[in-house]
């Protein structure tokens, strides 16, 4: 398009200093135009919140990442439901929601909601289920995956993770067991739940529980890694950076990176291996693996490259590892907190079985009640996530009493304000399993279970309930009936949230969960 012959002549006339005036003003005209949108053009005008969150994401930025020791914004979100009501807008677009009631309606299981796309490379695995943002993609890939997952075939595997906890038993005895020797709780849970999903993965032997006091390089990595995860959310740009960067660089910055550097290596080598024995044609046996299910699954040739199945072993073990080695942590340390918890656990656990060296199969630790309870209200005060979960429904609005969110929006709720419901959970704060007893029901007169969300719930929740709860019952029953453990330097805060990193993460100063074995 040709400009007017009079403008061209004053655009030719204008000096530098004009032209930086120009741009300066072009850019504030542009700023006021997003402001007037959003504040009262956008279709989430109307929806309640701070005006400031409303009209800018620095507000989120500013609470991850400079407040405290970051990850804060949950807090401060919290604060703004107390003053504007169970539904906001937190930041420019989105709609978070705080109603325990109204969680299953949301995170239905037949709903085609998606995951929002920018948030799919934070961890460097955009292709696995736990990141895939469509609908229809997602099911894709769960599908052949949720067989391996069920209750069943978890059960009929169980015997693998009573294995590696008879492991670790016998590094307690040796090296723990009357010694005065400090057991650190968190690195032994992280390496015993890394390992069982490393024989789940690959069935090769994980070997994280051999390292000296349970602090396998690979396990501090991993920790490690969820520790930037703002600054990649806030400024996706880092995220592309940081996979270009050269590996001395990395390893300046974080000198723990040369350990997943090195798992990625170890996976992709697996990885490769499983896919030629596959071509090669494979023994029965072998065919229980994840890689090899997802090799032989009825999926198009896209869907089983070298990549992809890369994507996915990693962050099953990343999420196979997280989880349940904070649900383990937080059940030993309320158990331990609670002495007469305790007493009606090993009680419990000495009648049921007799001989501590023979422990029974999972289903028969699930038939233990007071085992039951203290299993559920650990999880309860596990969160499984201490972030919003959104989710974006794209073909119809979300309707949430009164309130006709748009389609295409994001809403999220939260795990952990659930949890500490008081007209659901009252005294939350504090360890009660007797809560769980009998056939409990929330003041809905609906099952108590049904406000049990550790795992979350819909399309997108937990693919590993089921491994998740027999990892605890087989740990939590044979830890309590063979060893007798006292505290050292109990600290609640070791295993309350403090500080959002995806996964739930106490102080910074925290030692973690710290006992001594008699
Ligand atoms: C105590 C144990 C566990 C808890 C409390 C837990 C909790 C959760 C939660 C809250 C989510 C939803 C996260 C979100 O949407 O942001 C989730 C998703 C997921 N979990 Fe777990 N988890 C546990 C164990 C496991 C295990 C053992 C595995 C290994 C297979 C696993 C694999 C996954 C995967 C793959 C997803 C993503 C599912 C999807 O998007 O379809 N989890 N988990």
């Amino acid at each position: 398009m040709e400009l007017a012959p009079d403008l061209r002549e004053y655009v030719r006339a204008l000096s530098l200093q004009q032209w930086i005036l120009t741009g300066i003003l072009l850019i504030a005209l542009d700023l006021v135009c997003i402001a007037v949108y959003r504040l009262c053009l956008s279709p989430l005008a109307r929806f309640p919140g701070p005006k400031l969150a409303a009209l800018t994401y620095w507000v989120e930025t500013y609470y991850e990442l400079f407040v405290g020791e970051g990850g804060q914004f949950p807090f401060e979100y919290q604060k703004w439901h107390k003053k504007y009501g169970p539904i906001i807008r937190i930041n420019p677009t989105e709609i978070h929601i705080e109603d325990s009631y109204y969680y299953e309606t949301f995170y239905a299981a037949n709903k085609p909601v998606r995951k929002v796309e920018a948030l799919s490379r934070r961890f460097g695995n955009p292709t696995a289920i736990f990141n895939t943002s469509p609908h229809d993609l997602h099911r894709k890939r769960r599908a052949p995956l949720a067989p391996l997952f069920s209750k069943r075939k978890i059960s009929s595997r169980c015997h693998l993770i009573q294995r590696k906890v008879d492991e670790v038993c016998e590094i307690i005895k040796s090296e723990y067991k009357g010694a005065g020797k400090v057991l650190n709780c968190k690195n032994m849970f992280a390496c015993l739940a890394c390992d069982v999903m490393v024989d789940y993965c690959f069935g090769s032997k994980g070997d994280c529980i051999y390292h000296p006091d349970f602090a396998a390089p690979l396990i501090v990595a991993t920790s490690s890694l969820v520790e930037p995860i703002h600054w990649f959310t806030q400024f996706p740009v880092l995220q592309t950076m940081a996979s270009v960067l050269p590996d001395w660089l990395t390893d300046k910055l974080d000198p723990n990176i040369k350990h997943i550097r090195k798992l990625n290596s170890e996976v992709m080598e697996q990885c490769t291996k499983t896919i030629k024995a596959v071509d090669a044609g494979m023994t029965k046996d072998e065919s229980d693996t994840i890689v090899v299910s997802l090799l032989r699954a009825d999926l198009p040739k896209e869907e089983k490259t070298l990549l992809r199945l890369f994507d996915e072993t990693v962050s099953l073990v990343g999420a196979g590892l997280e989880a349940p080695a904070r649900g383990m942590n937080v059940a030993l340390f309320h158990i331990l907190n609670n002495p007469p918890a305790l007493r009606t656990l090993q009680k419990e656990l000495q009648e049921a079985i007799p001989d501590p060296d023979i422990m029974p199969p999972w289903e028969e630790l699930q038939q233990l009640p007071w085992l039951n309870c203290c299993i559920e209200e650990s999880l309860r005060l596990t969160y499984g996530t201490s972030q919003r979960m959104p989710r974006i429904l794209d073909k119809e609005p979300t309707i949430y009493k009164e309130w006709v969110i748009p389609a295409g929006t994001i809403v999220s709720m939260d795990n952990w304000p659930v949890s500490h419901d008081e007209t659901i959970f009252p005294d939350s704060f504090s360890f009660k399993p007797e809560r769980w007893l009998g056939s409990p029901k929330a003041p809905d007169g609906k099952s108590l279970q049904r406000y049990q969300v550790a795992f979350a719930r819909g399309t997108r929740g937990c693919l590993g309930t089921q491994l998740g709860y027999a990892e605890l019952f087989i740990t939590i029953a044979t830890l309590f009936r063979r060893f007798d453990f006292a505290p050292h330097e109990f600290d609640i805060k070791d295993v309350e949230f403090h500080r959002d990193r995806l996964a739930v993460r106490p102080p910074l100063s925290s030692k973690g969960v710290r006992v001594l074995v008699n």
